[in-house]
C-alpha cells in the first residue's frame, strides 16, 4: 500500500510518518497523526475513529507473520511472552489461547530483546519480519490467522487505515486509489525486497489479504467485541 502513496500525488499534501505498529497506534491516539495503518485493537480507544479505504492488512487463513512460537507443543506451554511491536495479535493471542485452545497461561509484557527468551515452557508471540525469521528457529509456530478462521469461520483484519477525524471524500478517494495502485504492483514490490526467510510472492499474495470486505469487517466486529467484552471483565474484577 505504501509503495502506492509513495508514488501518488499525495505526497505533495501529506507528511509520511513509518513505524512499527504499536508506535503508530500510540501517534493517533495521541493525535500526532490524522491517518494510520494501525492495529485494529487500538480502535475502541479512539475518541472518534473512521475506517478509511477498502484496504487494509488481512488474513484468510494462514498469515505467516503472526504467530505463538514455541519449543514446546501448546498443551506444554505455561508463559506467553507478548511483542511489544504488537497491538493487535497480542490482543488475538489472549482471546484465541482462552477460548479455542482453552488455555489458562501467564502472559509478560515483552522488551526488544525477547525473540530469546522463547525457550522451554516460555513460548511469544511475533510479528512482521521478525516472526518470518522466527518461523526458522521455533520447533512449534501457531499461526494466529489460521486459528482465528479454524474458530470463527471468519477473516481476520489485523490492521486497517483509520482515521481520528473526518478526512474529506475527495482526499478518501484519492487515498483509497494509491492504495490500490500498489497491490497492482507485487511483483515490483517483492522485487525489492531481501527476505531470507519466507517467499515474498507468496506472503502478499497468498498469505496476506488486503480486500476489506464484507466478510473481513464481520470478523472485524466480532474481534473487536471480544476484546472488548473481556475489558470490561477486567476493569469489573478491580
Ligand atoms: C501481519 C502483520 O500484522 C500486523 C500486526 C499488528 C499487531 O499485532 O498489532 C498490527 C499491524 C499488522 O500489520 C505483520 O506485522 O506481519
Amino acid at each position: 500500500m505504501l509503495y502506492g502513496i509513495r508514488r501518488s500525488g499525495l505526497m505533495d499534501k501529506i507528511d509520511l510518518v513509518e513505524g512499527y505498529p504499536a508506535h503508530i497506534a500510540g501517534m493517533l491516539l495521541n493525535d500526532e497523526i490524522d491517518v494510520g495503518l494501525v492495529p485494529v485493537a487500538i480502535i475502541p480507544q479512539l475518541k472518534e475513529s473512521y475506517i478509511v479505504t477498502d484496504h487494509c492488512i488481512g488474513a484468510d487463513a494462514e498469515v505467516a507473520s503472526v504467530a505463538i512460537f514455541s519449543e514446546v507443543p501448546m498443551e506444554q506451554i505455561t508463559t506467553v511472552l507478548l511483542d511489544y511491536q504488537s497491538r493487535t495479535s497480542v490482543n488475538l493471542a489472549k482471546v484465541l489461547l482462552k477460548e479455542y485452545w482453552k488455555k489458562e497461561v501467564v502472559f509478560e509484557d515483552a522488551g526488544e530483546d525477547f525473540r530469546s527468551h522463547i525457550k522451554g515452557t516460555a513460548a511469544g508471540v511475533v510479528i512482521g519480519d521478525r516472526a518470518l525469521e522466527q518461523r526458522t528457529q521455533s520447533a512449534y509456530i501457531y499461526d494466529l490467522g489460521l486459528a482465528w478462521k479454524k474458530y470463527t469461520g471468519l477473516p481476520f483484519v489485523f490492521a486497517a487505515w483509520v482515521s481520528n477525524k473526518p478526512l474529506g471524500e475527495d482526499f478518501e478517494d484519492a487515498f483509497n486509489r494509491a492504495n490500490g495502485y500498489g497491490l497492482h504492483h507485487i511483483d515490483e514490490v517483492v522485487a525489492d525486497i531481501d527476505c531470507n526467510w519466507y517467499d515474498m510472492k507468496t506472503y502478499y499474495t497468498k498469505n496476506i489479504s488486503y480486500r476489506l470486505d464484507a466478510e473481513k469487517r464481520k470478523g472485524l466486529a466480532l474481534f473487536l467485541e471480544k476484546i472488548q467484552q473481556s475489558a470490561s471483565i477486567s476493569s469489573s474484577q478491580v
